[in-house]
């Protein structure tokens, strides 16, 4: 069974606090948080009020997506914030092994993201190091695009670096992922799916978590 990582930036703003509660009487895993910058990609999500309430109420380990250019700049407020992964773009950290250690010296879990044109071996000298590889499967900025469908092989590129290593790194996927092709991204390796508008644009929320959960 894959971990299931709900996407918030597709929840009903005006009533945060109920999809909140959704999740946390869901089967998901965790809450994934999209935080964006309008600078590393072309659209401004939420910030850190927003984020302080739902930490209030959300009962289940926060998985944070920076996408943010020198996100070192923040570590220690996200740290503040409940971040428990705290997941960085391997295109916005010059310094990515520092960053990763700073990252894991602060108490959290430590994530890098590849976008969908930088290869598996941008991350072959960290994975040791991470907890969480995420692979973006859409261009990063919004929710509901279209999921590419290179991604099924780099997953298996990703699993295979994982192995040849020895490491225990988690791999996520991120970025149109649906109840149709959830069977097909565990089969090539992933262990964690976030879904944003498959869950939170379906009448039905509640059983699309269920479905993505038991899908095998
Ligand atoms: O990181 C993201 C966008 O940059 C989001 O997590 C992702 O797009 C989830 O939304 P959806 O499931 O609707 O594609
Ligand atoms: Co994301």
């Amino acid at each position: 069974m894959a971990l299931i990582s709900p996407s918030v930036l597709a929840a009903d703003f005006l009533h945060l606090a109920k999809d909140i509660e959704l999740v946390n009487q869901s089967q998901a895993d965790w809450f994934h948080l999209d935080i964006m910058d309008g600078v590393f990609v072309p659209n401004i999500s939420y910030g850190m009020p927003v984020m302080k309430s739902i930490q209030s109420l959300a009962q289940k380990p926060l998985d944070v997506h920076l996408m943010i250019i020198e996100p070192e700049r923040y570590f220690e407020e996200f740290q503040k914030l409940g971040a428990e992964y705290l997941t960085i773009h391997a295109e916005a950290s010059t310094h990515l092994h520092r960053s990763i250690q700073v990252i894991k010296s602060l108490g959290m879990k430590a994530g890098v993201a590849l976008n969908p044109h930088t290869p598996i071996s941008a991350v072959e000298e960290v994975i040791q190091d991470i907890e969480l590889l995420l692979i973006m499967s859409v261009n990063p900025g919004f929710g509901g695009q279209k999921f590419i469908e290179n991604t099924y092989s780099k997953i298996e590129k990703a699993k295979d670096l994982i192995i040849q290593k020895n490491a225990s790194t988690l791999i996520e996927i991120d970025g149109g992922v649906n109840v149709e092709n959830a069977s097909k991204l565990i089969a090539c390796g992933a262990d964690a799916l976030v879904a944003g508008s498959a869950v939170f644009a379906n009448e039905n929320p509640t059983q699309v978590i269920s479905d993505l959960k038991n899908a095998h």
